[in-house]
């Protein structure tokens, strides 16, 4: 179950040429800056952009080979952009009815109640088009993709004409859409905030090719690249609420590295969530500190280093007691206190995080 895309396009000066295979679940983010391809990459997997050498198949189906050529119309590949075109003479409602009229064959899996409760639109289905802000306009245009039953969500820079505030509203209605409804999603964004918070595999491009790829985790830890070594660099770790103390006003999360815990957030037990931990944030001890008000210290290994300036060193550890399971974590430190506690890979050592946020 995949979709695969061995892509080889040409535009005057701009060359598109990449071969990847990714899976047909989770969010499947591309990111790079602007002109490097990525919306070319989704127009050709809706079928809006056509070069005769391009080759896509979507599970066992080939949408783009030698002798095929599949309309867009008939691939279930549903596309959201940054500025949707919404039925402006319908209200909410109708237009979502008129989109389910039109999906390529009736689904209990995008029952229109459903899409409407998920994206929070009870209140807003009378309303004119018109009449919707910015944040509401996407979450109509991502319920309207969702009614008309695809079989794989396009979605490019969603998010992008929003302001701040309006994104962070919609970032949680998109964190549970893939599993929600089953349906794969391929995500193309500039902004490493959406791909920390959403995508399960992230594929970085540059000048219309790959230049890198793999689980989200591992590649936002990779210390080779600027995403690792940007002032805001963060690692992710999936985590489960385990239990609240009220006295305390505390939440306590399972993760792969460690028990940890944070300042008391409305999660039932059992939700699944992701965390984020700045570099910037995680300093390394030699010894488990006992006297220190951190409370998120977790075992680890150094697995590699590498000095950003004379005076930074960025340390790649894999945390957790247990090496089977343990995770990538990214600590920004001074070039002295590497040296001092004469980090090297294969060390074992303590990371401590002064701050662990929650998406
Ligand atoms: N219709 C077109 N005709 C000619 N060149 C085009 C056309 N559409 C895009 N291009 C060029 O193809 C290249 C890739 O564009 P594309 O929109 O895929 O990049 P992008 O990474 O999505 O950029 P952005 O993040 O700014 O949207 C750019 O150099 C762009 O100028």
């Amino acid at each position: 179950m995949s979709l695969e895309l061995k892509l080889d396009m040409h535009r005057g000066d701009f060359a598109l040429q990449l071969e990847l295979s990714l899976a047909a679940s989770g969010v499947n983010a591309f990111y790079g800056p602007s002109g490097c391809g990525k919306t070319s990459v989704l127009r050709t997997i809706a079928g809006l952009d056509r070069a005769s050498a391009n080759r896509v198949r979507f599970q066992s189906t080939i949408w783009q080979g030698a002798d095929t050529f599949v309309p867009a119309h008939r691939r279930g590949a549903l596309l959201v952009s940054q500025h949707s075109d919404l039925f402006p003479h319908l209200n909410v409602r109708g237009n979502l009815k008129f989109a389910a009229s039109r999906a390529s064959r009736p689904s209990a899996r995008f029952a229109l109640n459903d899409v409407v409760a998920h994206l929070g639109l009870e209140s807003l289905l009378d309303r004119p088009i018109t009449n919707l802000s910015g944040g509401e306009r996407q979450r109509v245009a991502i319920a309207r993709a969702l009614c008309g039953v695809p079989d794989i969500l396009l979605m490019d820079e969603p998010l992008a004409a929003l302001d701040q505030a309006a994104k962070q509203t919609l970032l949680p209605y998109l964190e549970q859409l893939s599993r929600h409804f089953d349906v794969p999603i391929v995500y193309v964004t500039h902004s490493l905030d959406e791909i920390a918070q959403l995508a399960d595999y992230l594929v970085v491009m540059a000048r219309g090719a790959i230049a890198y790829h793999g689980d989200t985790a591992a590649m936002l830890t990779r210390l080779d690249t600027p995403l690792a070594q940007a002032e805001s660099a963060e690692s992710v770790v999936q985590a489960c609420v385990i239990a609240h103390d009220n006295a305390f006003g505390l939440s306590y999360l399972d993760s792969p590295i460690g028990r940890v815990s944070l300042l008391q957030r409305a999660l039932p037990v059992g939700a699944e969530v992701r965390l984020r931990i700045a570099a910037r944030d995680v300093s390394i001890t030699l010894e488990q500190q006992t006297g220190s008000s951190i409370l998120n210290v977790f075992p680890a290994v150094v697995d590699s280093m590498v000095a950003l300036s004379p005076a930074l060193t960025l340390v790649r550890v894999l945390a957790g007691e247990n090496p089977a399971t343990a995770v990538p974590v990214v600590a920004r430190i001074t070039s002295l206190s590497a040296s001092r506690l004469a980090l090297q890979p294969g060390k074992s050592v303590f990371i401590q995080a002064k701050s662990v946020a929650l998406f």
